[in-house]
């Protein structure tokens, strides 16, 4: 895959299958918008170009509040999804007031059009323009508009899977992803009281603007150096020490290696429970063993 930032020069000599959107978390409604996109560009042997913008388009629209950047992926983790779902050229637009303003003919003529599509694919919901118009079909190209994916509770959408992580449902927000719900984070010093616990934890920084999941403890899998093993982790205060800062950590099952100032990967697979405020660390250790029967059953 190709990844390429627009500007009105860039052609392609080629024709394209087009897809449209924004695809915050390329859940299992975005992959099956994908799965057809890929159906049409088989048939008519052409490549996939994706035309999607690097921060969600509300940021031109609200007052800003931090939690207008978090997504669903890191930036690294999202184009690895548009690569697994077949994307061949990858191209971002900066979503500006300018390029809310244009009208929808403005946006097919300056940005569609420069694909040389034979088929744009988007989703039911999807509307160009400061008209906000669905893409109608032309002699230049034909639009399909994929119906929504939806489950009994409605339709899957980036909403809902925010939502699940943001309340510690992360086997919901996996459900519906169809992928594991993953935190990348690098390995600092905390205050090393883990290794008195009997469970030494590596506490992540986490530079990605992702959504964290809600204070808890869970069950997780870890990407590190290419194995994946599996661990416990917690989210919060450990309010029985009263932090001050909120920590992520996770110890690794069977594991014993020094790992500071390394990247590793945390899939979110269930939570346990809670995290409680111990009156020692004797009952503190009690819970973690228990907890690592549950996580080692998962
Ligand atoms: C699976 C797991 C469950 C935990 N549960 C709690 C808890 O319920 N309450 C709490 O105060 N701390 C809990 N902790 C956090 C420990 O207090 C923390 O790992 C320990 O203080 C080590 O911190 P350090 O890495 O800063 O040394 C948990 C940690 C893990 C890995
Ligand atoms: N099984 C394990 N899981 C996680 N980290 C481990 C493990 N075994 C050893 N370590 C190492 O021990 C460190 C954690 O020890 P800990 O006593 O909790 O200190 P700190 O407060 O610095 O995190 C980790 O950062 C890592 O380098």
């Amino acid at each position: 895959m190709e990844v390429l930032e627009f500007n009105e020069n860039l052609k392609f000599d080629e024709n394209l299958i087009l897809v449209l959107g924004y695809f915050d978390g390329l859940h299992r409604g975005h992959q099956a918008l994908f799965k057809q996109a890929r159906e049409i560009a088989s048939v008519l042997n052409l490549k996939i170009a994706v035309l999607t913008f690097p921060e969600k388009p509300t940021i031109a629209f609200q007052k800003f509040e931090p939690d207008l950047l978090l997504k669903l992926t890191s930036d690294d983790k999202r184009a690895k999804l548009f690569a697994e779902n077949g994307v061949d050229y990858l191209v971002f637009q900066d979503f500006t007031s300018k390029f809310a303003h244009q009208t929808s003919a403005e946006f097919t003529q300056n940005f569609v059009k420069k694909f040389n599509p034979k088929v744009v694919v988007t989703g039911f919901d999807y509307t160009t323009g400061s008209d906000m118009k669905n893409l109608k079909s032309s002699d230049d190209f034909k639009v399909v508009i994929v119906p929504e994916l939806a489950d009994k509770v409605g339709k899957i959408s980036s909403t809902r899977i925010r939502d699940a992580v943001k309340a510690g449902n992360v086997a919901k927000a996996n459900e519906l992803l169809g992928y594991a719900y993953e935190t990348r984070g690098r390995v600092v010093h905390g205050f090393a009281r883990g290794r008195q616990l009997g469970y030494p934890t590596a506490n992540l920084v986490i530079k990605d603007y992702v959504h964290i999941p809600a204070a808890g403890v869970y069950t997780v899998d870890v990407a590190i150096n290419q194995k994946i093993l599996r661990g416990f982790a917690s989210i919060g205060y450990n309010d029985t020490f009263n932090n001050k800062e909120k920590t992520i950590e996770v110890h690794i099952f069977d594991f014993s290696e020094e790992i500071y100032g390394e990247e590793l990967t945390i899939l979110w697979l269930d939570k346990i429970r809670d995290m409680i405020k111990f009156d020692g660390i004797d009952s503190l250790i009690a819970q973690m063993k228990s907890d690592e029967t549950t996580a080692r059953n998962w």
